[in-house]
């Protein structure tokens, strides 16, 4: 049965008027983000483990602080996140020091070994150069994809250049990540050296968290440093192992500048909050619904799990996709938003396609008239229009999972526009966060990635965090020391 419109829901029973018009505007210039990061540093802050201090954070910090002094529950988990940072140790506590440093340097790699998007690589830079620069000896380490034993196609060896150019140095690479010939190399590190291990990864015992591997991974160095944030949901031996034998165990710049954004900002935003969640499936984001529920103002639906909810409406979705065994969780998240006093926006407009192709026959037509045989594979113009004026009035918005299959340019429309949205919102003083995934991918191929207020450099674990979970590779670090502020 087709559930009334409510005042938190969007009608879907109105006829949308299709057009070509969107509000989306091109990105204005706004503070870079490296503008906002460094120019309110305030070590206080970073004690608590903030990198940065926009007015925003600025905001999440008084909570956190509240927190650490005896706060409300609900900042349990955030209190927890607040670690000690690369930044709290001295030149003094680095100078010829041996520091583990775990990276995520997973970046895809083309057939012929070249890197084909190198973000990742350059998230890591800032810890490492501060690292160098205090004389200490670097041994980087990553996983590379998902090899099964040692896999001569996912060693870490085609990022040596890249990491040289970036670094400013000629890094040394070792062709295993413990081991005699691993203790030599780093015996012979000097001090602002950098030694890259082979991929962790080759080992089964680092997926597995072995402790003895573990140990031999801990035994090459004397403190440990995690900014791997985009592993940080994974308990292995170089995310979370090495830290029960390496002290101290702390964040780095990265990992500490990802929780602000995903767990300080979202936890304490400036409101209006809104978030837009999109993607394939409810089943894969019910969790960060969920979580975002308790938290935002306005919540914005659109990809392939609009078609679950439209259906538990009672809406025809035609071939679009649908999880059947989903509609009765729809339509209990649409009265959980109800409840909430959360404004629901699904989309008015879809763009359907005859078949799943980037060829597809494909019209424009209102969500409530999609065609038996027809598929939504985008959010049409009425609904970016009014996604649009939904975003004009909030201060933060955080945004994961594409508005629709934005591989094929013909159905990229939707996300495109929303990207220049968010885009244009940044330059007027709007906290923009990029959740990670393909909304990332969405927004760097508009170009607007560096407008941005924050880019996730992980999927899998940004999507946990917004969901509101602790990441094992994080809480193993060694706690901040609260500090009056
Ligand atoms: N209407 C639609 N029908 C089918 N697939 C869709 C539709 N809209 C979006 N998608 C697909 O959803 C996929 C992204 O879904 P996913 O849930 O993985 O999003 P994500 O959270 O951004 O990604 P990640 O899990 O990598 O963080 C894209 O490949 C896109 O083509
Ligand atoms: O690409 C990622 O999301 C991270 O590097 C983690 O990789 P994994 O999912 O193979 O652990």
């Amino acid at each position: 049965m087709a559930s009334a419109a409510s005042p938190t829901t969007f009608s879907l029973l109105h006829s949308a008027t299709p057009s070509s018009s969107s509000t989306a505007t091109s990105a204005s210039p706004s503070p870079s983000r490296v503008q906002l990061t460094s120019s309110l540093r305030a070590r206080p802050l970073r004690r608590l483990g903030f990198a940065a201090a926009d007015p925003l954070l600025a905001a999440s910090v008084a909570a956190r602080v509240a927190a650490v002094r005896g706060g409300g529950k609900g900042a349990r988990g955030v209190v927890s996140m607040a670690k000690k940072s690369v930044g709290d140790l001295s030149a003094a506590d680095l100078k010829g020091k041996k520091v583990f440093v775990r990276a995520d340097l997973n970046v895809p790699l083309d057939d012929n070994q070249n890197i084909t998007d190198d973000t990742r690589i350059r998230a890591a830079i800032p810890t490492i150069k501060h690292l160098i620069q205090n004389g200490a000896k670097v041994i980087l380490s990553s996983h590379l994809g998902r090899p099964k034993g040692v896999t001569p196609k996912y060693s870490l060896a085609p990022l040596v250049p890249r990491l040289s150019e970036l670094i400013g140095i000629q890094i040394v690479k070792a062709e295993d990540s413990i081991g005699p010939e691993v203790e030599k190399l780093v015996a012979s590190l000097p001090d602002g050296g950098v030694l890259l291990l082979e991929n962790v990864r080759f080992y089964k015992e680092e997926e597995k968290n072995d402790p003895e591997h573990a140990k031999k991974l801990a035994s090459l160095a004397d403190l440990y440093v995690n900014d791997a944030f985009g592993t940080a949901h994974r308990a292995h031996a170089s995310t979370e192992g090495v830290t029960k034998y390496l002290k101290p165990s702390v964040a780095g710049f990265l990992l500490q500048k990802e929780l602000d954004y995903l767990v300080g900002a979202v936890s304490n935003p400036k409101r209006p909050f809104a978030a837009i969640v999109g993607g394939s499936k409810v089943s894969s984001k019910i969790g960060v619904i969920e979580s975002l529920l308790e938290k935002v103002d306005i919540l914005l639906l659109g990809g392939g799990m609009i078609f679950t909810f439209y259906k538990a409406q009672g809406l025809s979705v035609g071939s679009s996709l649908v999880e059947e065994d989903k509609l009765d969780l729809a339509t209990s998240l649409l009265a959980k938003a109800k409840e909430k006093g959360v404004s629901l926006l699904l989309p008015s407009d879809v763009v359907i396609a005859d078949k799943f192709a980037p060829d597809a026959n494909s019209k424009v037509v209102p969500a409530s008239a999609i065609p038996d045989g027809w598929m939504g594979l985008d959010i049409g113009p009425d609904s970016v229009k009014s996604f649009s004026e939904a975003l004009d009035t909030t201060q933060t918005i955080i945004w994961n999972g594409p508005m629709g299959v934005f591989e094929f340019d013909k159905f990229a429309v939707g996300t495109e526009a929303i990207a220049k949205k968010l885009a244009d919102l940044s330059g007027k003083g709007v906290t923009t966060i990029i959740g990670g995934g393909d909304s990332v991918a969405a927004v760097e191929k508009v170009g607007v990635a560096s407008v941005m207020s924050h880019i996730s450099t992980g999927g899998g674990a940004s999507l946990e965090l917004l969901e509101g979970k602790e990441l094992p590779g994080v809480l193993a670090l060694d706690e901040a020391v609260p500090v009056a502020v």
